[in-house]
């Protein structure tokens, strides 16, 4: 598990754990790393170029003592200060003494790797004066960037972009994930992400006292570990049965791919009420099909609203679902039709998840603004739902403040259909016992695995994540 951190906690856990080690040992780790990353990014030594873009802080300190190492190793390594005059004096001389040196930008000769070493988790704000012609350098390079902590431009918090920033292929990240490299534009800026343990996460824990980090990414073997096989006393009843209220005479497709990812969740059966109950059981005939929510059978989640419309026998549906004792999942439809229902909602016993994308989420709870993380947990606590905010990094707030950001997806996945195939996931993984937050944040974990999965065989539309959903699920637990 990864426990994802702001910077106030980050920064309370390195003042103890460099109160507990000699003076800049704790750069000298962080140099080490980012001057092996270089190395390997490099793939060669001897006469190889490097260019270090130095800021004022610390995180232009690290860049420094990761270019002496790298100089010492026989790399030509220039470093272009944003402002020279406030340049750390030691970190520069460990440079100059190793044989590099510091240039202005407009003798920078070409490069074989660039090192971002700007601003790190100092960051505030859009970047400022010299910063600025630094990062448009690196972005007009052809050369390969690897980002020290986070690349420069990125809030560290929310990921959110709000002018030049750096476009890393590495972001080599110093002691603890931050959420600004998982969410938002960040996400994307980042590149692939290498954590680098500098012995911070003893002390995050410490801090905290919690038992889990407030904001987690799931991995792999968490998401295997969620998801519930069949024992040897199961039956389909004690297995989960999840009720899918979808579709419509306009819409039957949103019935079939919701039904058809329900169906995939560990449940051991499906019921469907509505208008699309032919083209469902025709396409999926073990589906238990009827008219209406009232004359369904049992079930232990429902999901209401993909292909929904917004018609009385619409509304009807979302009464029905969301006046039951069991969990629900509101997507799409229905997330519209609660705007002006929201009664519906406080009046809940049992948990409710909400999958918005942003026009759906700000209809409901106002505009999502820069800082996904906040809005989804400022909409969860609002609601007392659990919130999936979706988009290219997915974020699910509990209404008690945990989030878990999702590290899987694809730009691919924004096709007609793919939210369904969310839903029906989302509300079969409550069925089969997965706690609410927790449930969410598997279906968007598999959903993004299956996207990027189907991806791979070319052009991806919505039915074309089913079968990828499988393959995803059988490559998890076995
Ligand atoms: N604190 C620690 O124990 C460690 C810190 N490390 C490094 O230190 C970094 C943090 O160092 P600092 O606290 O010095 O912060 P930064 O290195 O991020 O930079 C802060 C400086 O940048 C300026 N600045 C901030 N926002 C700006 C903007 N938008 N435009 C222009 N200038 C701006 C500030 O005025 C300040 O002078 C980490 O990201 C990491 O790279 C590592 O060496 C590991 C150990
Ligand atoms: N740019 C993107 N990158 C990654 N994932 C995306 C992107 N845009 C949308 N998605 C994902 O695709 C799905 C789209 O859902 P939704 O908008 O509800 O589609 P629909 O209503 O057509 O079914 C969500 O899971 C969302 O996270
Ligand atoms: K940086």
């Amino acid at each position: 598990m990864a426990g994802v951190w702001p910077v106030a906690e980050i920064r309370a856990a390195e003042d103890r754990v460099r109160a507990g080690l000699p003076e800049g040992s704790l750069m000298a780790r962080a140099a080490r790393a980012i001057a092996v990353q270089a190395r390997a990014m490099l793939g060669f030594g001897y006469g190889a170029r490097v260019l270090l873009l130095v800021g004022s802080g610390d995180n232009g300190a690290d860049a420094l003592y990761a270019g002496a190492q790298l100089a010492r190793r026989g790399i030509a390594v220039q470093a272009v200060a944003a402002d020279p005059a406030r340049v750390d004096g030691a970190a520069l001389a460990a440079l100059r003494r190793a044989g590099g040196r510091l240039i202005p930008l407009e003798r920078a000769g070409d490069a074989d790797l660039i090192v971002d070493g700007l601003l790190g988790i100092g960051a505030s704000g859009p970047l400022r004066g010299a910063l600025v012609p630094l990062v448009r350098h690196a972005s007009d390079s052809p050369a390969p960037v690897l980002a020290i902590d986070l690349p420069s431009g990125v809030d560290p918090d929310t990921g959110a972009v709000a002018g030049p920033a750096v476009r890393a292929d590495v972001t080599v990240c110093m002691g603890a994930l931050k959420p600004g490299l998982l969410v938002g534009a960040g996400r994307l800026h980042a590149g692939r992400l290498l954590v680098v343990d500098l012995g911070l996460h003893a002390e995050l824990a410490g801090l905290t006292e919690l038992a889990q980090p407030m904001i987690r990414r799931l991995d792999e073997d968490e998401i295997a570990a969620a998801l519930l096989e069949p024992g040897p006393d199961d039956d389909k009843y004690t297995r989960g049965v999840v009720g899918v209220a979808a579709g419509s005479q306009a819409y039957p497709g949103a019935a079939q791919l919701c039904v058809g990812s329900a169906r995939l969740g560990g449940v051991g059966a499906v019921r469907y009420a509505g208008h699309a109950a032919h083209e469902v059981v025709r396409r999926w005939p073990e589906v238990l099909v009827t008219e209406t929510v009232a004359e369904a059978g049992r079930v232990q989640a429902w999901v209401v609203g993909p292909g929904l419309g917004s018609t009385s026998d619409a509304v009807k549906s979302l009464r029905g679902v969301l006046g039951s004792d069991v969990p629900a999942v509101v997507d799409a439809d229905g997330l519209n039709l609660l705007v002006e229902r929201r009664q519906l909602l406080s009046d809940r016993g049992a948990a409710t998840v909400l999958t918005p994308h942003d026009r759906e989420f700000e209809r409901l709870f106002g505009p999502v603004g820069t800082d996904r993380i906040a809005a989804a947990r400022r909409a969860a606590a609002e609601s007392g739902a659990v919130v999936l905010l979706k988009g290219y990094a997915t974020v699910v707030a509990e209404p008690d403040g945990h989030c878990y950001l999702n590290p899987t997806g694809t730009a691919a996945l924004a096709t007609a259909g793919s939210g369904d195939v969310l839903a029906g996931l989302t509300g079969s993984l409550l069925a089969a016992g997965i706690q609410p937050g927790l449930a969410a944040a598997t279906a968007a974990y598999l959903h993004g695995a299956a996207g990027a999965r189907a991806a791979q065989d070319g052009p991806v539309v919505a039915s074309d994540l089913l079968p990828a959903l499988r393959a995803e699920l059988a490559a998890l637990t076995t």
